[in-house]
């Protein structure tokens, strides 16, 4: 048979040109190697094996294939031939750059998340931790908890002696009191950035036959939920992720709230009601010509008015008061907005009043998340706000204790928790500001 093309991998700029083949029994065989531009490697390929052999490796080098998977195979397998050669283990680059220093573990975190990024304000939240800026913070604490502890400690040991400087212990009592009140502002925020990695939840609810099922397909922009005339379609929660203008939540649709209907249902309405209540936000739909109506009239008085929609006040749940069907309306019949609160007009079925919709969303969920291109960097993840609030109650001891020796030992508590969120922690570094920080023996 003729020659054989070669296999594509062609690193770019290389030159396929005819060299020698190694399994020079194989008659018909037609061999390439490609000198790697900048590198004294040298992809061959034998028509007879159709295994490109990869020789002479030096340098680090990245090749460029087609995306055939044999091809890529191919390419893997010659490589793997060579001596000392092997495949990188999942995140290994990154566990070595973390290992040497390079990388904090908050960064770390940060480019993992970058990675898994589905929305545009995930992908700028990612974006700053990789960058350092909660890296910086904690350090940023860190160092003035290590000031603390350099004054207690120097307080310990020259104190009784009379040789430092006055003030001394007050000072490190002020330091720990506007850390505490920086520590506790960010924990305040601490579920905003989780929900702004996980996705914020919310939980559509209404009557039955409302149109949650129609909302929750229109925004999902996918058939997830069965739609009928039928009230009741609805028995289960059904969720489903979507991107909300750059925001990334989890959409779950839920079965009509009323009473008396079947067992079936009832389970339905009962989890329907759980789930809202570990709602970040509810998106609460009634049908604009059925106001007036039992279910409507008690679905108004026992879930929208309790939030308060358009108005949370800090323990209430955030809301959206949604009247669908608002193309049933008659034109220019009467103004509903005096009776009901805040509200928002729209026709799943023609779409008008989606826009304000989305737009309301933005704006919730930027509250319910946080907006990453603003503000101080927010904690993504539960480990981070445990040792935030670890290192909050080693700093209460601190307060509470009488024991300077007790004292100092919960400061280095409370910066062992820094410490480790950034995956680091050093307490030489006490001895150098002792010795740097204060004029100690006058
Ligand atoms: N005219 C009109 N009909 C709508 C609109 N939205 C939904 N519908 C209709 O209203 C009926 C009920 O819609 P669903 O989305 O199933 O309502 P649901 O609230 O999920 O109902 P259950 O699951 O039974 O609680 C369906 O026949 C829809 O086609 C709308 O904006 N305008
Ligand atoms: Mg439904």
């Amino acid at each position: 048979s003729g020659p054989a093309a070669p296999p594509a991998a062609t690193p770019s700029g290389a030159s396929r040109r005819p060299g020698t083949c190694p399994r020079l029994a194989a008659p018909a065989c037609a061999c390439s190697a490609i000198p790697i531009p900048g590198s004294r490697w040298t992809a061959r390929w034998c028509s007879g094996s159709q295994v490109p052999k990869v020789s002479r490796v030096r340098t680090a080098q990245e090749f460029h294939v087609h995306g055939g998977s044999a091809v890529v195979s191919g390419v893997l397998q010659a490589l793997g031939s060579v001596p000392g050669l092997r495949p990188a283990e999942a995140g290994e680059f990154t566990r070595r750059a973390f290992a040497h220093g390079k990388l904090s573990l908050t960064e770390v975190e940060g480019l993992a998340d970058l990675i898994h990024a589905e929305t545009e304000a995930q992908r700028r939240q990612a974006l700053r931790q990789l960058d350092g800026e909660l890296g910086h913070l904690c350090h940023g604490w860190a160092k003035t908890l290590t000031k603390a502890l350099a004054h207690v400690e120097a307080y310990i040991d020259f104190g009784e002696d009379d040789n430092l400087e006055e003030g001394v212990l007050e000072r490190a009592n002020s330091q720990v009191r506007e850390l505490e009140l920086a520590l506790s502002a960010h924990l305040r925020d601490a579920r905003r950035g989780q929900r702004l990695r996980s996705g914020a939840h919310i939980v559509v609810t209404g009557p039955p036959n409302a149109g949650k099922s129609s909302l929750v397909n229109l925004l999902s922009r996918k058939p997830v939920s069965i739609v009928s005339p039928e009230p009741g379609t609805t028995r289960d929660v059904l969720e489903t992720p979507v991107d909300l203008a750059g925001f990334p939540a989890l959409l779950s649709d839920t079965a009509g709230l009323r009473e008396g209907a079947g067992p079936v249902e009832q389970e339905g309405v009962r989890r329907a009601r759980q789930r809202l209540e570990q709602a970040d936000l509810i998106l609460a739909v009634l049908d604009a010509t059925d106001l007036a109506s039992p279910s409507s009239r008690s679905f108004l008085d026992t879930v929208v008015v309790p939030a308060g929609a358009g108005s949370p006040s800090e323990n209430s749940q955030r809301l959206l008061l949604v009247l669908n069907k608002s193309d049933l309306l008659p034109r220019g019949g009467p103004d509903l907005s005096p009776h009901l609160p805040p509200h928002l007009l729209l026709s799943c079925l023609t779409g008008e009043g989606l826009d304000g919709l989305l737009e309301a969303l933005r704006k919730e969920l930027a509250e319910v998340c946080g907006d990453p291109s603003t503000g101080p960097p927010l904690l993504t993840r539960a480990r981070h706000q445990h040792h935030l609030q670890g290192c909050l109650d080693a700093l209460s001891h601190y307060k509470q204790t009488k024991d300077l020796a007790l004292a100092a030992e919960a400061l280095r508590l409370a910066r062992g928790h820094l410490a480790r969120i950034t995956g680091g922690g050093d307490t030489e570094e006490i001895l150098d500001i002792i010795f740097r920080d204060f004029c100690v023996g006058k």
